[in-house]
């Protein structure tokens, strides 16, 4: 007889077994039997957080036998030595970026650094503008300066205060239901955040430990968490960005949508919006319907790109 075969959405991902939450809400072990065969992507795990999965029960034990299409992934290479990659999370419905201006001071280039991943892998982002309680006053300006080349550039801003609970009640409603990923540097308030969304959410990453041939390598493995009100919460503490992207060059400028949009303006097709005659991007720059800030951080990845470029190894 065929055994019954039931969905279910991957919260956690130990790369051996997986915690797979069934359609009522309960939490199954899971193991994988066998080869999953994947479209398209080489990795080293086969299934990750937010994978819905196919799955039969064999007495207390759920088998995985198939992975559901995947809107969307954030993956990382193992090692910089290694063709294979690691996929860290997948289906997720939106990307929320922590910042503060100061204490600490999240730098810009980071955001768009940041920005530039998320965009590169279709995930919608915020940026939660925290600890907005201490920028009043003299220090007003500088989150209304974060504020307005943010919000300049197209992205949603919003502003936070964990302490003195103002915006909370907002990024409940944008959380309800969705994939959440938390991201930002440490230190921003992310862990405090959390805890006055949900105050039942005890956000954990683990780390494993891999040998390969090369030595020994860590790779963290993301969980997820689900909030009372429905949703699901990961956090992503102390990553930089979602990891590594390979970007193209020519490709870098479609993820800074308010530099892509005058591109299309430029007299060469394969124009890098540097140093081109006709440029329209430049043109934009200078007559500031493009952000200094964003197009000098568009600057410097594409410098470290070629600099990659030039040096693979
Ligand atoms: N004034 C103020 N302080 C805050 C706010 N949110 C968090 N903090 C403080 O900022 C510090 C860091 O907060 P965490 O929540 O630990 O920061 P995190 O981003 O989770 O940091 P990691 O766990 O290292 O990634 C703590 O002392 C918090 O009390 C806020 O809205 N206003
Ligand atoms: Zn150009």
């Amino acid at each position: 007889m065929e055994k019954e075969v039931f969905d279910g959405l991957v919260m956690k991902s130990t790369g051996s077994w997986y915690e797979v939450r069934s359609s009522s809400g309960d939490h199954i072990r899971c193991t994988v039997r066998g080869k999953l065969r994947l479209k398209g992507v080489k990795s080293t795990n086969p299934i990750a957080v937010g994978d819905r999965v196919s799955y039969a029960l064999e007495d207390e034990i759920g088998v995985i036998t198939a992975v559901h299409d995947r809107k969307n992934y954030i993956i990382r290479k193992s090692s910089n030595l290694s063709r294979e990659s690691h996929i860290l999370a997948a289906n997720l419905d939106q990307a929320f970026l922590v910042v503060t201006p100061e204490f600490p001071k999240t730098p810009l280039e980071f955001i768009d650094r940041f920005l530039v991943t998320s965009e590169a892998y279709r995930i919608p982002t915020s940026i939660i503008l925290n600890k907005i309680d201490l920028f009043d006053g003299e220090l007003k300006e500088l989150a209304d300066y974060y504020r307005s080349i943010y919000e300049h550039a197209g992205y949603e801003v919003i502003e936070t205060s964990a302490k003195k609970n103002i915006g909370i009640d907002y990024i409940k409603e944008k959380i309800k239901n969705k994939i959440t990923v938390f991201s930002g540097n440490s230190g921003v308030g992310k862990s405090t955040l959390i805890n006055c969304i949900d105050s039942n959410v005890k956000l954990k990453t683990g780390s494993i430990s891999l040998y390969h041939l090369k030595g020994k390598h860590t790779t963290t493995f993301y969980e997820m968490v689900e909030v009372a009100f429905g949703g699901f919460i990961i956090d992503t503490p102390g990553i930089k960005g979602f990891g590594l992207v390979d970007i193209n060059q020519n490709d870098l400028s479609h993820y800074f949508p308010d530099i892509f949009k005058f591109a299309n303006g430029c007299k060469f097709d394969n124009c890098t919006h540097v140093h081109e005659p006709g440029c329209s991007v430049i043109k934009a720059a200078e007559k500031g319907y493009i952000g200094e800030t964003r197009y000098n951080s568009y600057l410097s990845i594409l410098a470290d790109s070629e600099e990659k470029y030039r040096n693979p190894f």
